[in-house]
């Protein structure tokens, strides 16, 4: 018997029985907490009473897959054990110690998500792992299991109990999870991604089954790295993390934000193929400024309004120095949905000590950039013969505009600040313009032409006469019947992004765009919509979101051993992203690839930023593989099971 530690101890309040291989169980255990006793077996009552005894996981049990009237019919058999252990409801007071048994086979292995294989274990497995009796006797495939699980997710109405049956899937059966997705991967990618995981961050307080992710809030100040060493993984190569302060375009949902590490790390695995036990979701907790959250009974989070400043900076410094110190040098950490007011300045100060990437700026830019590389094949020219207007001078909008610009520059040699005045961007206060400088926040600056100021974006529109407009403001419906038709009154093919997520926050609908500028709109989202009839015509969108490149973009940097990012990287990738278009694509209106290749297209991805990690000198893994696609592929997570001796 050892005792329950960490997310051993979570799985098991859950109702699961013990997560992991005994060996491993161990290993994961700071040695003073493995002790002998020679008391009995039954630990699955005790959990029971320690259920009772903690709040947060009667809450989970009660939530989750056993109801609260289970738990206390758990505990009207106490006796026996229980009586034993001193641990029934009489002295419900007293501290007790999480006893179970912990085994790699069993009960305990049919509850363990990484390792078990339900209906498919085999005859041969049954009998190796004492499973005999614990499942019904049929034995079926893998295929028939995803099959059944596609049938029954495909029946649900609603997409947020997709998104929940997903979720479930990856806590109970990790590999069949990752197989439905990967297989699956443009029917489910909206379930576990945007839009739906918008609304499970919405509503993560009452949909919260199990936690999943690591939490650190500022009750953990000063304790960051042995939180660290609570989480069962040891060897991470990717986190994902967040401060809930931006998720999607939905604002601040607080510790809430923990769905989009955790979804976007489910991308990184099914997408990229990065092994999930080498994935952390993390969320930062610092509190919420949503008045509605922080007087939710049932919001998960510190109840308080967010630290700023100097508290802020300190519990984010203690994460990146712990980071580095758990899993060294090379672990990649990815920032995900944080205010601008952080986020900019987070990249800057770790960018020279830390392999950091923010998405929402980098990743989007490179994703961005590699549509206009397709779009140009169809509408004709250079980059630099394009004019470009953003609605939306953020993370995303600048963070695009900037490597567009950087684009620009290496293609003719024209001075940085000379491709910048190709671009210009509409904030919520107008037209960005020099007149404004003193009041603008660091990242706008550069944005500041010699303008008139003009406040809406339709006169920002006839003014610039861009070629190509691009939607980064989080906000809905902002690209109007007049906005879209002035776009096709200048443009044979006016390029229209409307990059906002989730789908309520798209600045138009893909049918508006084709509708507005009655078909000739060369158009794609950040989120998915389905194709569009105008005119008899069929019109498919593509989704120009983040998600094609950040998977690939990681296991290149990953399979590299590359110890910091680069903007060339970006470049690479994108160029990648680009070259996988195909013609038959461009012919549909298509400026991006299917998700159905991803796989492919990240190797092609991870290949390109590894190769430019190997040219810049930043890359430790030696020596340089030979075919770095094929390598890429080689490196890919495979779901199918793994047969147990
Ligand atoms: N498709 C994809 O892959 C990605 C999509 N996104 C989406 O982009 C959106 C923005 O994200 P991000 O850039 O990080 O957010 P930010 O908060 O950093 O930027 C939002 C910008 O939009 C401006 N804005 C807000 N309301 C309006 C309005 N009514 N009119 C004009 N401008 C307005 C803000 O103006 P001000 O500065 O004056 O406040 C700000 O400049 C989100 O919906 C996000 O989901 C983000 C990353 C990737
Ligand atoms: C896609 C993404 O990263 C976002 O909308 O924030
Ligand atoms: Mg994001």
């Amino acid at each position: 018997m050892i005792s329950l530690h960490g997310t051993s101890f979570l799985n098991n309040a859950g109702i699961s029985g013990p997560s992991s291989l005994f060996s491993y169980k161990l290993n994961k255990l700071p040695p003073a907490s493995v002790k002998a006793t020679a008391l009995g077996p039954n630990s699955d009552r005790n959990i029971s009473v320690l259920i009772e005894n903690n709040d947060t996981l009667k809450e989970i049990r009660q939530d989750g897959t056993s109801s609260a009237a289970d738990v206390d019919s758990d505990l009207t058999v106490a006796g026996g054990d229980l009586e034993a252990y001193n641990e029934n409801a009489s002295t419900e007071d007293q501290l007790v110690t999480p006893w179970a048994v912990s085994v790699a086979s069993g009960y305990s292995l049919l509850r363990d998500p990484h390792h078990n294989k339900g209906l498919a274990f085999t005859e041969k497995e049954r009998d190796a792992h004492y499973l005999r009796g614990l499942l019904p006797p049929t034995v079926i495939s893998q295929e028939l299991q995803e099959k059944k699980l596609m049938y029954s997710i495909r029946k649900y109405q609603v997409p947020l109990q997709k998104y929940m049956a997903m979720m479930d899937l990856q806590e109970t059966n990790e590999r069949l999870f990752y197989k439905l997705l990967i297989d699956n991967v443009e029917e489910l990618l909206p379930v576990v991604y945007t839009p739906t995981v918008g609304k499970a961050c919405q509503k993560y307080g009452s949909i919260f089954r199990r936690p999943q992710g690591l939490f650190i809030s500022l009750k953990e100040k000063g304790k960051i790295h042995e939180i660290l060493r609570n989480w069962p993984q040891k060897n991470i190569q990717v986190i994902v993390v967040t401060d809930g302060e931006r998720i999607l375009g939905l604002g601040d949902l607080g510790c809430q934000g923990m769905g989009i590490p955790v979804g976007k790390l489910s991308l990184y695995t099914a997408l990229g193929g990065v092994r999930p036990s080498a994935c952390l979701p993390v969320t930062i907790d610092v509190g919420t400024n949503n008045e509605k959250l922080l007087k939710d009974e049932f919001y998960i989070g510190l109840r308080q309004r967010r630290a700023t400043g100097q508290e802020y900076a300190e519990l984010m410094h203690e994460f990146m120095t712990a980071v580095k110190q758990n899993y060294g040098e090379k672990v990649l950490i990815q920032f995900e949905d944080f205010a601008n007011h952080n986020a900019f300045d987070l990249l800057a100060k770790y960018s020279t000590t830390h392999l950091v990437f923010n998405d929402d700026i980098q990743g989007t830019a490179s994703v961005v950039l590699a549509g206009l590389v397709a779009a140009l094949k169809v509408v004709g020219g250079t980059l630099a013969d394009h004019r470009f207007l953003f609605l939306g001078a953020g993370e995303a909008g600048t963070g695009i505009a900037e490597l567009i610009a950087l684009e620009i520059s290496k293609q003719t040699n024209m001075p940085l600040e000379e491709a910048r005045k190709k671009i210009s961007l509409v904030d919520s206060k107008g037209l960005i313009v020099n007149s404004r400088i003193g009041s603008l926040q660091h990242f706008k600056k550069p944005w500041a032409h010699d303008r008139e100021p003009v406040k809406k974006l339709v006169d920002a529109v006839n003014v610039i006469k861009p070629t190509v407009l691009i939607g980064t403001s989080g906000v809905g419906r902002t690209f109007t019947k007049e906005v879209v038709e002035a776009m096709a009154a200048l443009n044979d093919k006016p390029i229209i992004f409307s990059l906002s997520n989730p789908t309520s926050q798209s600045e138009c609908t893909a049918e508006e765009a084709y509708k507005w500028s009655k078909g000739r709109a060369i158009f794609a989202s950040g989120s998915p919509f389905d194709p569009v009839e105008y005119k008899g015509r069929v019109f498919a969108s593509g989704q120009a979101n983040n998600a094609y490149i950040f998977p690939g973009f990681g296991l290149g940097l990953i399979m590299s051993g590359a110890i910091r990012v680069h903007d060339d990287m970006l470049l690479a990738a994108s160029e990648a992203l680009a070259a996988q278009v195909t013609q038959e694509s461009l012919d549909k209106g298509l400026i991006y690839p299917p998700f159905k290749n991803i796989r492919k297209i990240s190797a092609h991805i991870a290949a390109n930023v590894a190769d430019k990690a190997y040219e810049l000198g930043l890359a430790t893994h030696q020596p340089r593989p030979k075919d770095l696609v094929k390598y890429a592929e080689s490196c890919m997570y495979s779901p199918a099971y793994r047969s147990y001796r």
